[in-house]
């Protein structure tokens, strides 16, 4: 069975692909101190609670934290006796060469995006994921990653205002019922809610008319269906976006 591990800045998202289907996946802070001793004795204990007794022999890893690797190596390598690919490493083949400017180094995780929303909905894509920052990727008609846009994520957001302004609490992102807040919790999460739907729209917008044709905008990650409600933002919702395009890049370079 094949291991898929998502690692973001924020949270690592580890799942089992049996060839057809996710049998399980856990979800962990994403830590450059954990061991590979750590990740295996959790990952057994994970499965041991599910009742799964499966054999991981091969591994793919998609990381945007480049210090996170070198531990999730060692658990491929030690505890699954296996080599893992890792994307964006130059022995881990991609469907489609991205055409970016020369040196660019693109986050792992949208070239993953960018395999997976090709796979599922072919090419003239924007896809929208809402993770620490909040990316859109742009796939060209032939399912090349061609650049995109990178924002401040929701809750960087939300934690940038309180860090920043003594008299602004810690808030959880939710949908105001009125635009204009009457307290301060209310005023802060109607700048971020309202202002979020906005940059998206605008964003959707300048991406199909820059490049002069209708393009189909895929969203990800577990905020998306949050503003997907006050407005028709996304054409689709994936929640497993990331984890297919594991799976797609695994095909590719087994093949
Ligand atoms: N209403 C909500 N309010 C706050 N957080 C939410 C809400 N709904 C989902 N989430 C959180 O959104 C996160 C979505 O995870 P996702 O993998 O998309 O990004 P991330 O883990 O925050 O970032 P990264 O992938 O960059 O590490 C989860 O941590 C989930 O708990
Ligand atoms: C933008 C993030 C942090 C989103 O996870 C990640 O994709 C990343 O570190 N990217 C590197 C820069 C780039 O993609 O152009
Ligand atoms: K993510």
């Amino acid at each position: 069975m094949l291991l898929t591990i998502d690692c973001g800045n924020t949270n690592t998202v580890f799942a089992i692909w049996d060839g057809t289907e996710f049998v399980a996946s856990w979800r962990r802070a994403t830590n450059a101190h954990s061991t590979g001793d750590e990740y295996y004795t959790w990952l057994r204990t994970s499965m041991t609670l599910r009742s799964l007794d499966v054999e991981i022999t091969e591994c793919i890893i998609s990381s945007t934290v480049p210090r996170v690797v070198f531990n999730l190596r060692v658990l491929c390598d030690r505890y699954y006796d296996t080599r893992p690919l890792v994307v964006g490493k130059p022995d881990c083949a991609l469907p489609v060469a991205p055409r970016v400017d020369a040196g660019t180094t693109v986050g792992p995780d949208r070239l993953v995006n960018t395999a997976a929303g090709f796979d599922r909905h072919g090419g003239d894509l924007i896809v929208v994921d809402f993770g620490t920052a909040t990316t859109f990727d742009v796939v060209d008609h032939d399912g090349a990653y061609v650049g995109g846009v990178i924002a401040p994520g929701v809750n960087l957001s939300l934690e940038a205002l309180h860090m920043a302004a003594a008299a602004l609490p810690h808030v959880d992102i939710t949908q105001p019922q009125r635009v204009v807040g009457s307290n301060t919790v209310a005023c802060m999460q109607s700048g971020i809610f309202w202002g979020y739907v906005g940059l998206i729209k605008e964003i959707a917008a300048r991406i199909k008319s820059e490049r002069s044709r209708p393009m189909k905008v895929v969203s990800t990650g577990g905020l998306a269906p949050l503003f997907q409600q006050a407005d028709t933002l996304f054409d689709v919702y994936e929640d497993d976006l990331t984890m297919h395009g594991l799976t797609v890049i695994h095909k590719h370079n087994k093949e």
